[in-house]
């Protein structure tokens, strides 16, 4: 613990920062730190001025309910009673303790509620006979800002109440928020007017500019000059709706569609005058002012439980805490209060909080970390996008230390430069997001993102595949390996040749084998270890690595600051001088560096021509990991052959000798003979193997089952093409975009050659067709076409077609008037009922089916 003098002066370092937080909270609504920050430096301060109760005051930030509104900028309004914040908890036991605490003091069996803990604006309505006088922000809990004008263009919030058992006066005290579903819609309609406005606030300075000559020369001749056109403003977006919610409340225009967005949630009662003998004996329990609200058409939260036990709040903290984005609203954590209104009164406040209840936080969803750099990654379709690296941060359940960033116009938008603290946010199960820069954290070294002219992958160009597209793309199709590594991986996924060996660590071997280098690079130029083994290491050796003791050659390369300065690889701050090589080609060489490889595919024309003897000599670079969790030091290894074994005949390092050759491994072996059993599966798994847009399982098997096999596909398809028509019109689930992309994608040379290659290599395009003479089963359902709506039982959805199918009818999703029957399975989709039932089609129950089926 601190003595006074240590403690007095760790206070006096915090406060003015906490005062400054709360000030840019509550006042300008731009905070400076994310709550968890903000909550531990109060937690901190609390726990000095409980150790010396001579550092409290009641000045002390932490008796801060909020803060005043600045002198005359609104009008304010004075609670006829206060408003206060809740005593907070942060872990199990201090609920725990909190929980012991009250119900000593309390009669036996005292019921509670619980409530969510709505992440908004705190609001006090002010009702006089049943109409709403004013609406007031907390503030600093006396009196709060008039916000009356924008709360009455809140559409749930009742200008007048319902129902006729209205008090004098009543203050109803509620959360604003801002739904979760329309912040993501405002914040993108934003952005997409934000853009409009930069483009149309170029013309108006392009406009200017011309206008600023012809106002020279109208000068000359002595004429006024001519107005100039006025920039146009952007709009805010907001970082959370909580922030939205607070920002949009306490703004002036109340037109737009931020404020129509806001909803509110009755969440307590204030001053109560003159009611009726009735509605004050049913306002005495905290539920009964909850069912008082309601009945008045006040929205109160459907998700609010009586709880009597320790127990029964341990199981609704359960149910939310794993439920966070499961309600229309944020929130942050639940609330306890006792039932019973004539014991809260007695029990009473601090200066600061209700001691009859407490709010229990759930872990932040909100934290701040170091954007280390911003680096890009290429998809299936060359699509480049950027992703922010961070130091990793432990966030709602897991450690996250990267987070995709979309596009370079997403970076722009979120205004984060590298080097930037930024707000990493992650809720529930929701992608971790970087929601932008702490500004209060800058301090001139940060540098901004720059997208890249070239792919950092394959070299080739990167640019939008047509103008004015965001998305930018890697022009090198054919061989760009991170696209190939994707596209080989798709066709090893089950919607396709459903290849179990083939995924995305083998496809790695055969077409991006360095996938990783870069990686390994910038950890060695940032002082973690290299491991090299088996000839990688001897060549190590040769650059005058030290070789380690043991049976196999290995080397561990580790430069320390001082040799990284010297090699020209970073400054003395450890920054790398040149990003992009990260270090540059001749260290690389003189350091003994392996050398990029060349990967065996160049298209994925290659692939079923693979063979065991082709992937001898591929290594790939492996994240060291202990106890699971990556260390950040690297090594490079063999990728589908085993380790050789080697022979020590004496003790110098230098002699190693080869005593038995490495092996193809099991995996390799297996992707070999996966590979050679796909060559025969069915013609559209095939077709989606080719990785052609628009083209997947449904739209194959459809042209698999029409046309049995891809020539008879291509003819068919040329020939309505040539004659004008729209190809393929008359399969089902092909629409013409999927068509024209399908034979489009022939025409290209490369494309032509994968199939090409793969005919040659034994892959067969075209589906044996089964004699129908000699078919020995029944057909039952020759010619027709059923769609089954609901689960049939001993049935899977793709079982029950392959069923149909094998006895002779087509299985169909959608209901047209060619649909024979419609079988109607348990929880059956209303839509394809309705449709059958409009157009006169039989019905089946699931057991008419079965009964069908066996005939
Ligand atoms: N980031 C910063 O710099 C900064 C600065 C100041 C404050 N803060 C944050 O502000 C918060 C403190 O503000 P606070 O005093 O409003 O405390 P609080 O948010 O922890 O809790 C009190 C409030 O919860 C609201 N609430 C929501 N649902 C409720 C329910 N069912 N029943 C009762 N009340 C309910 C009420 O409006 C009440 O006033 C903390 O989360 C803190 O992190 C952050
Ligand atoms: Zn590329």
């Amino acid at each position: 613990m601190k003595n006074f003098d240590e403690a007095k002066a760790r206070w006096n370092e915090l406060a003015p920062k906490v005062r400054k937080a709360q000030e840019a909270y509550h006042l300008t609504g731009e905070p400076i730190m994310v709550d968890a920050a903000y909550d531990s430096l109060i937690a901190e301060m609390r726990a000095l001025e409980d150790a010396y109760p001579q550092l409290w005051s009641v000045e002390s930030p932490t008796m801060k309910v909020g803060a005043k509104a600045a002198r005359g900028a609104v009008a304010e309004l004075t609670h006829r009673e206060r408003m206060y914040s809740l005593q907070d908890v942060f872990s199990r036991e201090e609920l725990t303790r909190w929980y012991e605490g009250i119900v000593a003091e309390l009669p036996a069996g005292s019921r509670f509620t619980a409530e969510v803990k709505v992440d908004g604006l705190a609001l006090n309505l002010t009702y006089r006979r049943g109409v709403l006088e004013t609406a007031a922000t907390r503030g600093d809990g006396v009196s709060g800002e008039d916000v009356t004008r924008n709360a009455l263009a809140i559409s749930t919030i009742p200008q007048r109440l319902v129902g006729d058992d209205h008090p004098e006066l009543v203050e109803v005290r509620g959360e604003v928020y801002f739904p979760v579903a329309k912040f993501a819609e405002y914040n993108e309609a934003v952005a997409a007017r934000n853009e409009e406005v930069e483009r149309r606030n170029a013309e108006v300075d392009a406009f200017n500019k011309e206008l600023a000559a012809t106002n020279r020369e109208r000068a000359r001749r002595g004429e006024a000059p001519l107005a100039r056109l006025r920039r146009e403003d952007k709009l805010r977006t907001f970082v959370n709706p909580r922030n939205a919610a607070s920002g949009t409340m306490r703004q002036e225009d109340t037109t737009g569609f931020a404020i129509r967005s806001l909803d509110f949630l009755a969440h307590g009662i204030g001053a109560l005058e003159g009611a009726s003998d009735e509605l004050a004996a049913a306002m005495a329990t905290q539920e009964g002012v909850y069912e008082a609200f309601a009945s008045w058409g006040l929205p109160v939260s459907p998700n609010t439980e009586m709880v009597a036990s320790l127990e029964e709040i341990n199981a609704y903290l359960d149910k939310y805490q794993g439920a966070r984005t499961a309600l229309d609203h944020e929130f942050d954590g639940v609330v306890i209060k006792l039932e019973d209104r004539r014991v809260q009164e007695q029990m009473g406040y601090t200066a600061r909080v209700p001691r009859w209840a407490v709010a229990y936080k759930f872990p932040p969803t909100e934290v701040q970390t170091r954007l280390l750099d911003i680096r890009v990654q290429v998809g299936r379709t060359g699509r480049v996008t950027p992703y922010a690296v961070m130091e990793p941060v432990f966030v709602d359940g897991s450690t996250v230390a990267q987070a995709t960033l979309h596009n370079p116009f997403e970076v722009e938008r979120k205004g984060v430069k590298i080097g930037d603290v930024v707000i990493l946010r992650k809720a529930g199960d929701i992608i971790p997001e970087v929601v932008g820069p702490v500004l209060a954290e800058r301090d001139g070294s940060e540098r901004d993102f720059e997208m890249p002219a070239d792919c950092p992958v394959c070299g080739g160009a990167i640019e939008p595949a047509k103008e004015g597209d965001k998305d930018l793309r890697c022009s090198n199709t054919r061989s760009c390996p991170a696209q190939l590594h994707q596209r080989v991986i798709h066709i090893g996924s089950r919607g396709a040749l459903d290849i179990e060996s083939l995924g995305e660590e083998s496809a790695q071997w055969l077409a991006a084998p360095d996938r990783y280098r870069d990686d390994a690079l910038i950890a060695l130029a940032t002082g973690h270890t290299l491991e090299l083994t088996d000839e990688a290491a001897l060549a190590a050796a040769q650059a005058g690595w030290p070789l380690e003791d043991g049976a196999n050659p290995r080397v561990r390369m580790q430069l320390s600051l001082e040799q990284r300065v010297e090699l020209g690889i970073t400054d003395e701050d450890g920054a790398l001088l040149d990003p992009e090589a990260i270090i540059p080609g001749d260290v690389q060489e003189r350091l003994g560096l392996p050398a990029a490889q060349q990967p065996y595919l160049d298209t994925e024309a290659g692939l079923f021509g693979l063979t065991a003897e082709a992937m001898r000599d591929v290594r790939t670079w492996q994240p060291v990991k202990v106890a699971g969790e990556e260390t950040g030091d690297w090594r490079y290894i063999r990728a589908g052959w085993t380790k050789p074994t080697w022979l020590k005949p004496n003790a110098t390092r230098e002699g190693y000798e080869l005593r038995k050759e490495s092996v193809p491994s099991k995996t390799l072996e297996k992707v070999l003979d996966e590979l050679e059993k796909a060559k025969s599966k069915e013609l559209w798994r095939k077709i989606v193997a080719l990785n052609i847009r628009h083209v997947g399982p449904v739209a194959a098997r459809e042209l698999a089952d029409t046309f049995g096999s891809l020539d008879a596909m291509l003819a068919a398809g040329r020939e309505q093409l040539a004659a004008g028509e729209v190809p393929f019109a008359d399969v089902e689930g092909v629409g013409e975009i999927i068509a024209r992309s399908f034979l489009d994608w022939f025409e290209e040379d490369w494309h032509a050659e994968i199939v090409e290659e793969w005919r040659a290599a034994g892959v067969v395009f075209e589906d044996e067709r089964a004699d129908p003479d000699e078919d020995a089963g029944p057909r039952p359902f020759e010619g027709m076409t059923i769609v089954v709506t609901g689960a049939v039982e001993g049935f899977t959805r793709d079982s029950v077609a392959e069923a149909i199918v094998a006895a002779g009818g087509k299985a169909t999703g959608s209901v047209s008037r060619n649909t024979t029957a419609v079988v109607v399975g348990e929880k059956p989709g209303a839509s394809k009922t309705k449709k059958a039932q409009e157009l006169g089609i039989p019905m089946w129950s699931a057991e008419e089916f079965i009964a069908k089926l066996g005939q």
